[in-house]
């Protein structure tokens, strides 16, 4: 698996248009217990064949990224700023029946619980022959030829088509709903956890598999994870999120090699790497905070070890740190030139 992604995490991620651009995104939720900005300016790009990993805590902000790219925020969400283009198209100003089109075929999302998102009553050859005659108004023959096809692609037996939900693995139904989210082709793939409800061996075998098809398609891929060790492994660059912000972005050698925010080196501790000799873990002191009164400076500072008193009153800005790799603290701005937004 290394030999493949370190070959083509070279010379990906560099394309000049991006596919995805975030920029200075706000999504605000408003709740009796306190409101909540829980992803508070956040900006980053996706190159096309590029997989950008978002890697961070729970409850930091990564979900509501993603439902915001796919425009499924509802209410008590509200994106209160910024903006998300895809392939140069402003989504959030999109209507609902561009809206309709767009998604499936420019940007479809697997669901950490997707293999459940399956219809029960229904084959798995039907459910993807309905995405074919719905949105590409294909003819049945036709669209059943196409299903096979993307059957094979995720290595699932074309006779299986037959088989309901049930009848399949839990592995095998995740990998039918990753191709029915490939099946019109998208140029952007988000994955949300996609593969946490399943056992590690079948984890890396699906992942693996994805970063083939990636590889064979050419799609972008937003993976979203808390497990940083998996995210190094099969993206190319990633951001880590902290209480709502992006605190480091950087191709992801140069993360797992260099981290240089004190949340990013806390993260890789605690996760053990997917290979190598085994490494004592350190978990992270504390829970991250209440998103309804964040703390004041830097979000982090009550739970990092190099705090200094700088850091609870002034809040650092991700500033670009070295080439491609962007940070957001104070004690190591000091080297650090103003960064646009995230390095590319
Ligand atoms: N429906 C909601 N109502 C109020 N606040 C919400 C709601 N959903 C999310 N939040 C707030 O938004 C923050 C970010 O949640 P989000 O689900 O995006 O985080 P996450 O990083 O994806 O977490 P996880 O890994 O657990 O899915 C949470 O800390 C919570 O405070």
């Amino acid at each position: 698996m290394e030999t493949l992604i370190e070959r083509d995490r070279e010379d990906t991620g560099r394309a000049a248009a991006p596919v995805l651009s975030v920029k200075d995104l706000r999504v605000h939720y408003t709740a009796e217990s306190g409101n909540v900005t829980a992803v508070d300016g956040v900006s980053f790009d996706i190159g096309a064949g590029e997989v950008f990993g978002l890697a961070g805590e729970s409850g930091c902000g990564k979900s509501t990224i993603a439902n915001a790219v796919m425009r499924l925020l509802q209410s008590p969400a509200e994106i209160t700023g910024g903006s998300i283009e895809l392939n140069g198209r402003n989504l959030l100003a999109l209507g609902d029946e561009e809206l309709r089109r767009t998604r499936w075929r420019d940007v479809a999302m697997v669901f950490q619980s997707a293999m459940n998102s399956l219809n029960p009553v229904m084959t798995i050859g039907d459910q993807i022959v309905d995405v074919f005659t719905t949105h590409e108004r294909m003819p049945k023959k036709a669209a059943r030829e196409r299903a096979a096809e993307l059957l094979k692609l995720v290595d699932i037996s074309p006779d299986r088509l037959k088989s309901y939900p049930h009848q399949l693995s839990g592995g095998m139904r995740q990998r039918a709903v990753i191709a029915i989210a490939l099946a019109l082709k998208p140029s952007l793939l988000i994955m949300d956890e996609p593969t946490t409800a399943l056992d590690v061996v079948v984890q890396q075998e699906i992942m693996h598999q994805i970063k083939e098809l990636q590889q064979e398609l050419g799609f972008s891929i937003l993976f979203i994870t808390h497990d940083i060790s998996l995210m190094v492994e099969l993206s190319h660059r990633m951001a880590v999120m902290y209480a709502g912000r992006l605190v480091e972005v950087a191709p992801s050698k140069d993360m797992l090699g260099n981290p240089l925010h004190p949340y990013t080196n806390a993260l890789m501790g605690a996760f053990p790497p997917l290979s190598g000799p085994r490494v004592e873990l350190t978990g992270i002191p504390d829970a991250p905070p209440n998103m309804a009164h964040p703390p004041t400076g830097c979000r982090f500072h009550p739970r990092c070890p190099l705090a200094v008193d700088a850091c609870r009153s002034t809040e650092p800005p991700l500033l670009q740190v070295a080439a491609r790799h962007d940070a957001a603290c104070l004690l190591v701005s000091e080297q650090a030139v103003p960064s646009e937004r995230s390095s590319r």
